[in-house]
């Protein structure tokens, strides 16, 4: 089971699909990957890895940092409080929509998965300046995949920096709704450097291990994070991790998982293994054409669905 010619075979196979999806370009430096690009890692607990395809690449954590800003964000404000600013409920929307917006009363971002919700969700990282807040954040995911030499693409962060007017328009909405009380400018600042943190899918992997395991590091047998918080962003993957594709995702796959317009997406099989995909050419709903594919193939060959 989960031999290296097997996963082999499954990246050729979905390569295939490479050439009906496109690389997100509305973040110029992410414009630049070759969408035929496809890696895969699968981290086990007693420390084996198993990859395929080029697993040097590195990928900008896009909206996977989501997750881990709010596992963090849950540590250092609690429950009550992140989701006094954020709710529970999937949206059915693309990820950057603004329209639920005005719909609920009173205005607060539907979940932390979607750009509004984690912008208010960034906005929560505890920290004096905007530098601190980063660093607490990016030593979080160094500890989470056991490797202090992850660092963030300045070019990346500044791309979309200097094109996130959509983003910005988001900020200002709950800003004028009292859900964000910091300057713009500083909190862009903030949540660009936190898409743009990179690394390669075997990074990814460990990471959705931790998450597979609740929490704990099974290397060091820390909990890196409460029982309740680990639940609570698996529940998220599940329920929103993938967007407005999350439901279909369900059916076909069944594992928690969040992807990013970079095309990386990390799944965390409960109490099993951490998977980690990097695959840039996206679909119609921002997610990895070749990487959702690829474990599609994962889930229905080893029966993975949780459900
Ligand atoms: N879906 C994503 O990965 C979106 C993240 C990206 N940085 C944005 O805010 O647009």
């Amino acid at each position: 089971m989960y031999t290296k010619a097997e996963l082999e075979q499954f990246v050729e196979q979905a390569k295939q699909y490479a050439r009906y999806g496109k690389v997100a370009d509305y973040i110029p430096a992410l414009g630049k990957a070759d969408p035929n690009d496809l890696s895969i890692a699968i981290y086990l607990p007693d420390g084996n890895v198993i990859d395929a395809g080029d697993t040097t690449h590195k990928v900008t954590l896009q909206s996977i940092s989501k997750i881990i800003a709010l596992a963090l964000v849950l540590m250092d404000r609690g429950e009550q409080e992140v989701f006094r600013k954020v709710g529970m409920e999937p949206t059915g929307d693309p990820f950057n929509s603004i329209a639920k917006l005005e719909e609920v009363q009173p205005a607060k971002p539907l979940n932390p998965m979607i750009n509004a919700g984690a912008l208010a969700v960034t906005h929560m990282i505890a920290g004096a300046s905007v530098a601190e807040r980063f660093e607490r954040l990016l030593q979080f995911v160094r500890k989470l995949a056991g490797n202090p030499t992850i660092t963030y693409s300045q070019e990346v962060a500044q791309s979309e920096f200097e094109t996130a007017f959509l983003n910005r328009s988001l900020c200002y909405f709950l800003k004028q709704h009292g859900i964000i009380n910091e300057d713009v400018e500083e909190l862009m600042d903030l949540y660009t450097k936190q898409c743009a943190i990179e690394m390669t899918c075997i990074d990814l992997a460990r990471i959705g291990l931790v998450f597979a395991m609740d929490g704990c590091d099974p290397f060091t047998d820390e909990q890196m994070m409460p029982l309740d918080v680990a639940r609570i962003c698996k529940t998220f993957m599940v329920t929103c991790g993938v967007y407005n594709a999350s439901g279909e995702f369900a059916i076909k796959i069944g594992i928690p998982a969040k992807s990013g317009v970079s095309g990386g997406i990390l799944a965390a099989v409960p109490g099993r293994f951490g998977i980690g995909i990097f695959g840039p050419a996206l679909d119609d709903k921002g997610n990895s054409i070749t990487g959702m594919k690829l474990l599609e193939l994962i889930s229905k060959t080893y029966s993975l669905s949780i459900f």
